[in-house]
């Protein structure tokens, strides 16, 4: 059995607000990635995702539960280079072109050898000269991306990489990410996007008031939760000002073919769909749809 990229038990992480009231970031979070796997955190603001990346990390300590990366603790891990990351913040220096910034950190982890790769593997070679502070916001994240890959780490951890993109410049990150990822490079990314998940993850890990609600393959947490969608089109008889008749509807339920539906159309449910099943504060976990 290969050691896991990530075996995170029992994770939990209380913050206190300014006015004192405690807020549990991170309520039992159990987690295990595996080398290789693409794997989304999704979940609305306030979820969990950030706190629960920060201690995979080492950034933030738990208050219980362990963390080990490769085997080791995270703080190991990123020193030996077998993990990096691209956070939401983070400094750049607006004085420095994007080939002076990549230039500077490879020296920095003894990696100079690594500069052209990962300036190619950002798809940054045409800005290469140009200083950071005209770069867009997608651009620096990719720049970012660059810097992450300098000592060519088993592991990527992104905490919403593409915040504030455009579409385009999603679109680009997602592909300089997606040519990384088809070289075997295990990837972890928090995202508010269902379509990222959907597009990108393999897995998606569905976060809510600190909790993992779901943990399944990507087309599973749709089919799982998201039911089935059937549309129709109604005998025009049936459609008045207000819209269907009542009872006509209820004829509906009971039996479909002989009040001549046309159209029939059942569809997969949407990622969006499952996401709020699973994340609708009244809606019990796993109820039936
Ligand atoms: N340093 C802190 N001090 C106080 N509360 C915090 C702190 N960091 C996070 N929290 C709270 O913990 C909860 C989880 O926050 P976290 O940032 O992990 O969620 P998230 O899923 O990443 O949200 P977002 O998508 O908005 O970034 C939130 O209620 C947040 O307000």
């Amino acid at each position: 059995m290969t050691t896991p990229a990530i075996r995170a038990t029992g994770l939990r992480k209380q913050f206190r607000q300014a006015d004192g009231t405690p807020v549990l970031a991170v309520d039992d979070v159990d987690l295990t990635v595996h080398p290789g796997e693409i794997v989304a955190f999704l979940g609305p603001n306030g979820a969990g995702k950030t706190t629960t990346v920060d201690m995979l990390l080492g950034l933030t300590a738990p208050d219980a539960g362990t963390v080990e990366v490769y085997g080791t603790s995270p703080g190991e891990a990123v020193r030996q280079g077998r993990v990096s990351a691209v956070m939401q913040t983070g400094g750049l220096l607006n004085d420095f072109t994007v080939a002076e910034t990549v230039r500077a950190i490879a020296a920095l982890h003894g990696r100079s050898d690594r500069v052209e790769v990962v300036i190619e593997r950002a798809h940054l070679a045409e800005l290469a000269g140009r200083r950071v502070e005209a770069l867009s916001g997608g651009e620096r994240q990719r720049l970012k991306f660059a810097l992450a890959l300098l000592p060519d780490p088993d592991l990527v951890v992104l905490d919403e990489p593409t915040t504030g993109m455009d579409v385009g410049a999603r679109q680009e990150f997602w592909q300089a990410m997606r040519a990384d990822a088809a070289l075997g490079r295990t990837i972890v990314f928090a995202t508010h996007y269902l379509a990222e998940a959907d597009e990108f993850a393999e897995r998606t890990v569905l976060m809510n008031h600190g909790r993992i609600v779901h943990d399944a393959p990507t087309t599973d947490v749709r089919a799982a939760y998201g039911g089935r969608t059937l549309t129709f089109r109604p005998p025009a008889g049936a459609v008045g000002a207000d819209g269907i008749d009542a009872d006509w509807l209820g004829q509906v339920h009971r039996a479909l073919e002989p009040l001549g539906v046309t159209d029939v159309d059942v569809s997969a449910a949407s990622l969006e769909a499952a996401f709020l099943a699973l994340t609708a504060d009244d809606q019990p976990i796993g109820a039936a749809r």
